[in-house]
């Protein structure tokens, strides 16, 4: 492995009780009430504290979700949802999904900038442009718009807010005329500790990984291969270099869906017993919705039709994300499994998030790997199920980090830009 020194960057995408649907029947601590519960959060964000993680993360599109695949029907809105959590905590980062084609810049930067200030400088947005097709109906429109459209407005979108940000410190207004938004003034809430927000983005098309190389300070990714991890990694990083950027200061960070256990098969039984438990069209489903198929018509015992996995003629009208579907197919090339082999084999390797099943040394050995690899600067982390899966990242997987010096012992910054290696001070 290279010499690659530092330490690796920690965050978890709560989603609320867990990646797997059956997450609410295996832990009768997630009552049915954790999802608005104050108490179910502080205590799980006092074990990521105990832990010393850089930042909760919430997943989010402004829909309810399909129980068929979706283990976090029901939520919160995450700036809300994290504002009361950042009086009950010290250290964590809080990162907020919220789209840029179904929000307004000017009332989510101030949102955003006043997340800012009441967690003392650990508020983060993480930038999408939704691809639920449920979101549409909820704001007028008939479907979602063009994926291109979608990005043409976010980076207008995300400049503007940036902008906005910069008019609270320099007390200038801002005075735009723009294709999507026409705006002149500024904001009321006065700059925050940390400047502004951390930007994260999380789209893995060539649109996506543009946005976040020219203007995040991180990447929510999807990656279930080593391979294509590294080839989305040096491309954000080019991206960020020939802007002008330090490509050190845009942080990849793939998501990782994971079951541990003492043995590799007692992880394979709570993997398993987990699935079990769930919807049983779960697993087709997400595929369906990755892949932009009904993957409950395929034969099962065939591999997948090459018609399936090519690339739709324009991509521009290929639903969902490109991300999640290029990460997929690539994984699925690698070996041509049958669709039902791929489908039982997505229970350890992941379902559109890469996915790691086995001991809490096998999966530091896993984190290192991939970090030293030049794959990852840390993981969104996403357990199978909340609270326990939580629990044995503080008590077994961060000790394992420590010792191998690829974690930190305490907080030695105070905001969530200071933890991902910038400056606590604006
Ligand atoms: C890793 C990852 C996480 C995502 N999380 C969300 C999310 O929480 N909410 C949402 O509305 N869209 C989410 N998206 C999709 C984004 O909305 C994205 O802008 C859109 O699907 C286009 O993605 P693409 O660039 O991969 O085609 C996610 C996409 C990826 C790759």
């Amino acid at each position: 492995m290279s010499a690659r020194e530092g330490h690796v960057i920690l965050g978890v995408n709560t989603l609320v009780l867990g990646y797997l649907p059956a997450a609410w029947q295996w832990d009768a601590r997630l009552t049915p009430d954790a999802p608005t519960d104050p108490g179910y959060w502080q205590r799980i964000a006092a074990t990521a504290e105990r832990a010393t993680l850089d930042a909760f993360f919430l997943a989010d599109g402004p829909a309810l979700g399909d129980p068929s695949y979706d283990a976090n029907v029901s939520k919160l809105e995450p700036t809300i949802n994290w504002a009361h959590l950042a009086a009950a905590t010290e250290h964590l980062g809080l990162i907020a999904t919220a789209s840029t084609t179904f929000n307004d810049p000017f009332e989510l930067a101030e949102r955003l900038l006043s997340l800012d200030h009441v967690s003392d400088g650990r508020a983060g947005w993480n930038i999408v442009t939704t691809r639920h097709g449920a979101a549409a109906g909820n704001f007028g429109l008939t479907g979602l718009p063009e994926r291109s459209d979608r990005y043409e407005r976010a980076v207008e979108f995300v400049d503007l807010v940036v902008a906005l940000w910069e008019s609270a410190r320099t007390g200038v207004d801002v005075d735009h005329a723009g294709e999507h938004f026409t705006l002149r003034g500024r904001l009321r809430v006065p700059p925050s500790p940390q400047g502004k927000p951390v930007l994260l983005q999380a789209g893995g098309s060539e649109k996506g990984r543009r946005l976040a190389g020219t203007r995040a300070d991180g990447v929510f990714a999807a990656e279930l291969t080593k391979e294509g991890a590294i080839e989305h990694y040096n491309e954000v990083k080019q991206y960020a270099a020939d802007a002008g950027r330090d490509p050190d200061t845009v942080k990849i960070l793939p998501g990782v869906l994971f079951s541990l256990g003492s043995t590799e098969e007692e992880a394979r039984r709570r993997s398993d017993a987990l699935h079990d438990l769930g919807p049983s069209v779960y697993s087709a489903q997400w595929l369906s919705g990755a892949l932009g198929i009904d993957a409950t018509t395929l034969d099962l015992d065939a591999p997948f039709p090459p018609e399936v996995l090519a690339q739709a003629a324009d991509p521009a009208f290929q639903g969902g994300s490109i991300g999640f579907r290029q990460s997929i197919v690539k994984q699925i090339r690698a070996t041509n499994p049958t669709v039902r082999e791929y489908l039982k084999q997505t229970r350890y390797t992941g379902s559109g998030h890469h996915g790691f099943v086995g001991t809490p040394e096998q999966f530091v050995d896993h984190i290192e790997d991939w970090y030293r690899s030049g794959a990852i600067d840390g993981f969104n982390l996403q357990p199978d199920v909340l609270i326990d899966g939580l629990e044995v990242i503080a008590d077994e997987v961060v000790p394992l980090l420590r010792k191998r010096g690829l974690f930190r012992h305490e907080y030695e910054t105070t905001t969530l830009r200071g933890h991902f290696g910038g400056s606590d001070v604006a």
